[in-house]
């Protein structure tokens, strides 16, 4: 342009005379719209990668926490039924534990309280008594001549007949802090609480009555049966006269039951505290 103008060729004007700057202007003007328009381009683009990543990022989050939901869900679920299983298996064994203690307690003969159970009872009644200042009685009974009606009519025969005579005694003692208990094979014991001598005797003497007037039927077979009976009782407080434990009350008992065997079953012998024969109760024979 310059030499164009040095030559004449192209006419001086502020056109020609500035061409070059505003070739250069015209030059910087393009570029920047270009620049621009590249930025822009770039802008959108990235702007569009920040989105998407974003929106990624937003649904990983959303399967994240869906997934969590579930694993919460799922997992309330396992431990809901592992609890209904785990009370269902507490019920189960808190049956089993009852049913256990029953048969630990119980005669499976006769139902009644067995020999373990009679002793802790005992104790625990001797300790009462002591505590409250009753009376405490032992009866010791026993079916007479047994071996002869299991020899006769055969063992089931036998085993009827206990279960009936343990019907029979707990149908005469019913106050709830009494006890009958099957002290082993065909003797029974009772425990009656807050009871002195001379109401155990009578007890006993009731028992022996309906005892042997009551016909025991099994099959084809009807017969009576009769009881001897050993009473002993106490004051559990009265260590100077008293029996000193509980073993030794039943002990007494059982002398006294040996006594009315020696003279002649069916009948009720008391023992008295002084560890000597009691006042028998001749009713036995006098009646029969
Ligand atoms: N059926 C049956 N018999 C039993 C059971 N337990 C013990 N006996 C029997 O009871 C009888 C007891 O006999 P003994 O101890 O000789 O006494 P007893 O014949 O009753 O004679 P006394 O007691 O002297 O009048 C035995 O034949 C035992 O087998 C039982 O659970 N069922």
């Amino acid at each position: 342009m310059f030499i164009l103008l040095e030559l004449g060729l192209i006419p001086a004007n502020a056109m020609t005379l500035n061409a070059f700057q505003v070739g250069i202007a015209f030059e910087v003007f393009i570029l920047s719209i270009g620049l621009a328009f590249r930025l822009q381009t770039q802008w959108q683009a990235r702007a569009a990668a920040e989105r998407e990543a974003l929106g990624r990022l937003n649904q990983s989050q959303l399967e994240t926490i869906e997934a969590q939901k579930q694993t919460r869900v799922e997992l309330e679920l396992h431990v809901r039924e592992r609890t209904q299983a785990l009370e269902h298996t507490m019920a189960e064994l808190a049956d089993a534990n009852r049913e256990l203690k029953l048969l630990s307690t119980t005669d499976e003969l006769t139902g009644l309280s067995n020999r373990r159970s009679i002793n802790a009872t005992l104790q625990r009644e001797w300790g009462r008594s002591e505590r409250q200042g009753m009376a405490l009685s032992v009866l010791l009974l026993d079916l007479d001549h047994f071996k002869a009606v299991n020899d006769q009519y055969g063992h089931p025969f036998g085993d009827q007949a206990l279960r009936e005579v343990a019907k029979l005694l707990t149908s005469v003692v019913q106050r709830p802090t009494d006890l009958v208990g099957r002290w082993g094979g065909e003797e029974f014991i009772i425990l009656l609480a807050d009871t002195t001598a001379q109401s155990a005797v009578a007890v006993a003497e009731r028992i022996r009555e309906l005892v042997a007037k009551t016909v025991i039927s099994h099959e084809a077979v009807s017969i009576n049966l009769s009881m001897s009976i050993g009473v002993a009782a106490t004051l559990p407080a009265n260590v100077q006269t008293g029996y000193r434990t509980p073993d030794l009350l039943v002990d007494a008992a059982d002398r006294a039951l040996y006594l009315a065997k020696q003279n002649g079953r069916n009948r009720v012998e008391l023992m008295n505290e002084h560890e000597a024969p009691g006042v028998s109760t001749d009713l036995a024979r006098s009646r029969d």
